[in-house]
């Protein structure tokens, strides 16, 4: 069985399991389990903290996990990013108190910087050349400046709804910018087939999210330049009408261009544009 580790808690937990219960897995029935066996996929899952992921999968024990990008780097450990999955977007960066005189990369120099991403923020630093002290603290890092431990904070930022009630500026380039990431562990190989198949049912997840189905008739002789418009991903379906004189064309798009796109197809003679959600896909 090929054993995944998938987040127990946190920001990226629910995205990953709704994405695996879409990709046809079967999740755990109550919170307090922390191994499902899933037989019918040949897979085990197991719900593990987010942080501690990257561990599992850079030690080999778990073969296979859903963390985030920066929670690898920061892990240190030789698991590999395998596949980009679409959610938990998030930037990593410095902030300082409104008021303070920090505002560039070099101001950081000799100060205390307050993160739960350790070797994420010193390896940055050193980098770049900079020396300065890293306090670890776990979690509510935006309070450290105000209650006297730090002169400054690197920690994930999404809205900054945080950064901003804590009287808090970013300030410098973003140290990384980061979303959920599938790694795999260096003891499995990269073509190991039962990670191609889940990776192929995690790819089908993304593209029936980010794809619709598009349906419209058009003039034959305008195919051509319909098809210009939209050229779906190998070669769009065209299939004759009763009226020998109009052809129905079925294609896919992606969701965002969804509007454009028909805008574009009327003006070149489409007709009856109609659009489907994708409920599930193999590409
Ligand atoms: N708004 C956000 N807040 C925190 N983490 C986020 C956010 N958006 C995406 N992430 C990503 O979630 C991961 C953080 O996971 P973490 O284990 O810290 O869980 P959490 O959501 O912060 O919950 P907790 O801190 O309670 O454990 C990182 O990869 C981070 O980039
Ligand atoms: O930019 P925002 O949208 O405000 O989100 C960023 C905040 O969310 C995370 O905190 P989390 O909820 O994980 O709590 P924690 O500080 O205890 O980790 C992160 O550490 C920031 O504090
Ligand atoms: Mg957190």
């Amino acid at each position: 069985m090929l054993r995944i580790a998938v987040p127990n808690k946190g920001m990226l937990s629910e995205p990953a399991w709704n994405m695996l219960a879409e990709a046809g897995y079967r999740l755990r029935s109550n919170p307090r389990q922390l191994v499902v066996e899933d037989p019918d996929n040949d897979v085990e899952l197991f719900y593990l903290r987010p942080i501690d992921i990257a561990v599992y999968v850079g030690r080999g024990t778990i073969d296979v996990g859903i963390t985030g990008h920066d929670l690898l780097l920061n892990s240190g450990t030789e698991a590999q990013r395998h596949m980009d999955l679409g959610f938990g977007a998030s930037t990593f960066r410095f902030a300082a108190p409104n008021e303070s005189p920090i505002a560039s990369l070099a101001d950081i120099e000799g100060k205390r910087v307050a993160t739960s991403f350790d070797k994420l923020v010193h390896d940055y630093l050193v980098r770049n050349g900079i020396n300065a002290e890293t306090i670890h603290l776990d979690g509510a890092v935006e309070s450290s400046v105000q209650l006297g431990v730090a002169d400054l904070i690197a920690d994930v930022v999404s809205t900054g709804t945080t950064l901003r009630n804590a009287g808090l500026r970013i300030f410098g380039d973003p140290i990384m910018r980061s979303e959920a990431i599938l790694i795999r562990s260096p003891r499995l190989d990269e073509h190991d087939e039962r990670l191609t198949i889940l990776s192929r049912r995690l790819q089908g997840v993304l593209t029936a999210q980010r794809y619709v189905l598009m349906d419209y008739d058009i003039p034959v002789e305008k195919v051509s330049a319909a098809v210009a418009v939209t050229p779906g991903f190998e070669s769009p379906t065209i299939s004759p009408l009763h009226d020998k004189q109009w052809a129905a064309v079925r294609v896919m798009v992606p969701k965002a261009k969804v509007n454009q796109l028909m805008d574009k197809l009327y003006e070149v003679g489409a007709r009856g544009i109609i659009v489907t959600a994708l409920q599930a896909s193999r590409m």
